[in-house]
């Protein structure tokens, strides 16, 4: 019997955030539980400490997808996730693209740490590094998904035994996708870091916002940490200070945009 609706995600714009909360409120509401526990991990000060789950809890767990896979840089920190007999929907959230294999992968960590997956999904978020890939989204016809999932996740759960499922994805699983430039050749990205024009402000959101607190809080002009191009800092700054200027960063943004951001892909969900 379900005790206790968790949410347990990552969102540094905000859209993985969006469904987690909607779809463990839509749950807990359906199981007549009358709070949900939140883990919101985004930030670096809460990923000092694991949440340990346990028999009697149902988590509801987010991340973005990173290159087709669950953000690498919050491996370390998700391979200590403890929660033996504890049931799991991991969810992700993807800019139009495709999630390749990070349900699989994400299921595959919360496997390992003896939970059992009993729903998943894949929603569409407005792409990181766009304001016009899947812009909007997650939008109203998605959370009525999120709504009907929620209301199906609830009923399964109520229902002797709960059968545990397999999400979707190739196992073993592919490598990270690569983005190219110009001439089809792979280029890296990772050393890429935004810049910041005259109109800053020096309100210090962006180093607040940031979640691998990379940027320095005494000069936000100066990245001294690892940037993850989650652009969070770029959509929340309030003067549009914050820019990227790398040429294949940008070249990889204008092709994401032409190629995906005509078409509307769906919303998923496994139960
Ligand atoms: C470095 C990086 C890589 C990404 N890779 C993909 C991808 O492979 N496929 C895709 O559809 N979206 C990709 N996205 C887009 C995000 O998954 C998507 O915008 C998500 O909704 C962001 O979640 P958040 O708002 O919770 O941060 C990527 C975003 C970033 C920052």
């Amino acid at each position: 019997m379900i005790k206790r609706v968790c949410t347990f995600y990552f969102s540094a714009t905000g859209t993985t955030q969006k469904v987690i909360k909607r779809l463990s409120h839509c749950v807990a509401y359906h199981l007549h539980i009358p709070k949900v526990t939140e883990f919101n991990f985004t930030l670096p000060s809460s990923r000092k400490e694991m949440p340990i789950f346990q028999e009697g809890d149902l988590v509801i767990a987010g991340v973005p997808v990173v290159a087709g896979r669950v953000p690498n840089l919050l491996l370390k920190f998700l391979d200590t996730v403890q929660g033996e007999g504890a049931l799991v929907v991991p969810v992700v959230l993807y800019g139009n693209r495709n999630y390749d294999d990070a349900l699989i992968e994400f299921g595959q960590i919360f496997e390992k740490a003896g939970m059992k997956i009993v729903g998943g999904g894949a929603f569409i978020g407005e792409h990181s590094f766009s304001k016009i890939l899947a812009h909007g989204r997650p939008d109203e016809e998605d959370m009525k998904i999120v709504d009907e999932f929620g209301e199906k996740l609830a009923k399964k759960c109520l229902s002797e035994p709960i059968h545990s499922i397999k999400l979707p994805g190739e196992d073993p699983i592919r490598f990270y996708y690569q983005p190219r430039d110009r001439h089809g050749n792979a280029i890296d990205i990772r050393k890429v870091k935004p810049k910041t024009n005259e109109k800053c402000i020096n309100c210090k959101l962006c180093a607040k916002v940031c979640p691998m607190g990379a940027i320095d809080f005494e000069d936000v002009s100066q990245v001294t940490g690892i940037c993850i191009k989650c652009c969070a800092c770029e959509k929340r700054c309030p003067v549009g200070a914050k820019y990227f200027d790398d040429e294949n960063y940008l070249y990889h943004k204008t092709e994401l945009e032409e190629q995906y951001a005509g078409t509307r892909r769906p919303a998923e969900y496994y139960l």
